[in-house]
């Protein structure tokens, strides 16, 4: 679910009037996604989405994505716009919470995804780097190599509840990517979470990317890595070599990976497999009794790190030097 919240219907009225937008003619909750509560809402205008952003999100960050949606939208990136309202500011407060009103994008996100779907996330992937080469402002990555270990910390005592030897499996990992994670790495505005139900297609072409709450400022190889994480693997976890071929040649094609990132994809991907392990494991372990939410798996990733591992140079990946 992600209706965390309740919104009187004077209170939405007088929300949507700020925006030049027309009359207010209906409000939908939408159940999909974990962290803020999105509505779709209908008015003379047509459709648009209404985000209140809940505890997780700092408020901090909101001009940073706000101003990153809009800066990719005027460079042709199909992502949601946010409104600008009368008053001529993208963020206000709606319940209490800060809240903003983004365009509607076309498409369903692709519950399995195909080669041909990978090869448009690739080349979606690498246009959105190049459009946020410009944006001015940089957010830090959060969740990034010198996060993973206070965050597995909190999770450290239990971890084996989870899976027998999951604790020193992490520890060890910890240790190992510490020691080699690559720095100097061609750097810029990453998304950070383009998983499948991030992306939408019309049939297999790319109609829109959403959800920019983790976009941040790191190495752009690692994004890709995220990708092959999330895109790249079966349902039963065994690894797809064509569709993550599919996708970094398209990549490639649109932005060329430099010999360090080549170098680096390894490493990287079993960065990436070990910071959704963690921040799925932390959930995991703290699900709020009665709540709607189901956690996601973290062995999923605890698998797909263990394919990392064994994985000595990024032609494993399909990727000619
Ligand atoms: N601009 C948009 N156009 C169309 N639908 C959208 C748009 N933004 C969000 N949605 C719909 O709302 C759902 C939830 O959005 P989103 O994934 O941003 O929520 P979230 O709670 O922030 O996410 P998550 O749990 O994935 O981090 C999406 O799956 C999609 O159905
Ligand atoms: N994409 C994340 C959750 C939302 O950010 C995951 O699958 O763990």
């Amino acid at each position: 679910m992600a209706v965390y919240t309740e919104v009187a219907d004077e209170d939405l009225a007088a929300f949507v009037e700020r925006y030049d937008i027309g009359r207010l003619l209906s409000c939908k909750g939408i159940a999909e996604g974990v962290e803020n509560s999105n509505f779709l809402v209908h008015t003379e205008a047509g459709h648009f989405i209404l985000t209140l952003y809940e505890k997780r999100v700092d408020p901090a960050d909101l001009p940073f994505f706000l101003g990153l949606m809009q800066h990719l939208a005027a460079r042709d990136i199909s992502c949601p716009t946010p409104l600008v309202a009368g008053d001529g500011r993208m963020l206000g407060t709606l319940a209490d919470r800060p809240a903003a009103m983004v365009t509607f994008l076309d498409g369903m996100w692709v519950r399995r995804p195909r080669p041909e779907h990978c090869a448009a996330l690739g080349a979606g992937l690498a246009a959105l780097h190049l459009a946020g080469a410009d944006f001015p402002m940089s957010r830090r990555n959060a969740l990034s190599v010198t996060d993973w270990r206070p965050l597995f910390d909190k999770s450290a005592a239990e971890a084996d509840t989870v899976a027998a030897g999951l604790a020193r499996e992490i520890a060890e990992e910890l240790d190992a990517l510490e020691r080699a994670w690559p720095g100097g790495l061609p750097s810029g505005v990453i998304h950070a979470d383009l998983f499948p139900d991030n992306v939408f297609f019309i049939g297999t072409e790319l109609s829109g990317l959403i959800d920019f709450y983790f976009a941040c400022t790191d190495a752009f190889a690692y994004d890709v890595a995220i990708c092959l994480n999330a895109w790249c693997f079966e349902p039963d976890l065994s690894f797809n070599v064509t569709k993550a071929r599919a996708l970094l040649n398209a990549y490639r094609r649109v932005r060329p990976f430099t010999p360090a990132e080549f170098r680096a994809l390894p490493l990287l991907a079993r960065g990436a497999a070990l910071r959704f392990l963690l921040t799925r494991l932390h959930d995991w372990l703290r699900v709020p009794p009665g709540a709607l939410v189901t956690p996601k798996d973290p062995l999923e990733y605890l698998k797909k790190l263990r394919f990392h591992r064994s994985v000595s140079s990024a032609s494993a990946y399909g990727l000619d030097a």
